[in-house]
């Protein structure tokens, strides 16, 4: 097994009668790892697949150096997931509620629960809303919930798709200081925002279901520029 985090052999993804991802070889170490590739290239169903929401049909996979096919339960305990939009991801009628959902699988004593909430809270700014409905927050705001919902868990690995998409600037750059906070968690972040995807360490530059460039970030910006401009 690789000692990359992130470790792909040849993976394959069918869904349905498509094959989305093809031949898909990749190591992934650095901290950060930015996804990028036009319209339906595939890079949402890699986010998903690491994510362990999607399996894979064919080849190696290794993630925080466990199988997903084998040790789902495990990576589901270590990693989180944010996605554009955060509606899916709101279960609970309260605010605090909802982040408290979130430590459900923890095992955790009520007070370690409280005290874990009201900081996570207090992080992400939503300290004063912590007893409203959730579905009532504005849209920046349930990103926000999501996100905090996220890193309550305190995850080893964040995959992040476009999860600045419908937020005003202000709280894009917040949740984008959040996802780069070096609080101890990896990162992979799928995105169309390039000023976004260069604050990450390496990209991976998808097309048509196949990766088609990997490395350092500015050269791998640099390509897929050059390829729009085609
Ligand atoms: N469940 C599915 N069944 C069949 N085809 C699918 C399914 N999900 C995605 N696809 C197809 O796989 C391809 C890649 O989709 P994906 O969402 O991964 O692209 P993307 O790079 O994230 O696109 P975008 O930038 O538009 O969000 C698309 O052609 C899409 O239609």
């Amino acid at each position: 097994m690789s000692a990359a985090a992130i470790h792909l052999d040849s993976v394959g993804v069918r869904l349905g009668e498509v094959d989305v991802l093809h031949d898909v070889s990749l190591d992934l170490d650095t901290r950060t790892v930015a996804v990028i590739g036009e319209n339906g290239s595939g890079k949402s169903t890699f986010a998903r697949l690491l994510g362990g929401l999607i399996a894979r049909t064919s080849g190696d996979l290794s993630i925080l150096r466990f199988d997903p096919a084998k040790h789902a339960r495990v990576l589901r305990r270590r990693i989180a997931l944010v996605f554009s939009n955060p509606d899916a991801q709101i279960v609970m009628p309260t605010v605090a509620e909802d982040v408290a959902f979130s430590l459900r699988a923890e095992r955790l004593g009520r007070d370690e629960i409280t005290e874990r909430v009201d900081a996570a809270l207090d992080r992400f700014g939503l300290g004063a809303l912590a007893e409203r409905p959730s579905h009532d927050l504005s849209g920046g705001q349930k990103q926000l919930l999501a996100l905090c919902g996220a890193f309550v868990r305190r995850p080893d690995l964040v995959i992040a798709d476009e999860p600045t998409a419908y937020l005003d600037a202000r709280n894009a750059r917040r949740v984008a200081d959040h996802l780069f906070e070096s609080a101890g968690h990896r990162l992979v972040l799928v995105t169309h925002d390039l000023a976004l995807a260069a604050r990450c360490d390496s990209a991976v530059l998808f097309g048509d279901g196949r990766v088609r460039a990997v490395g350092e970030t500015s050269r791998i910006l640099a390509e897929y520029e050059a390829m729009l401009e085609c």
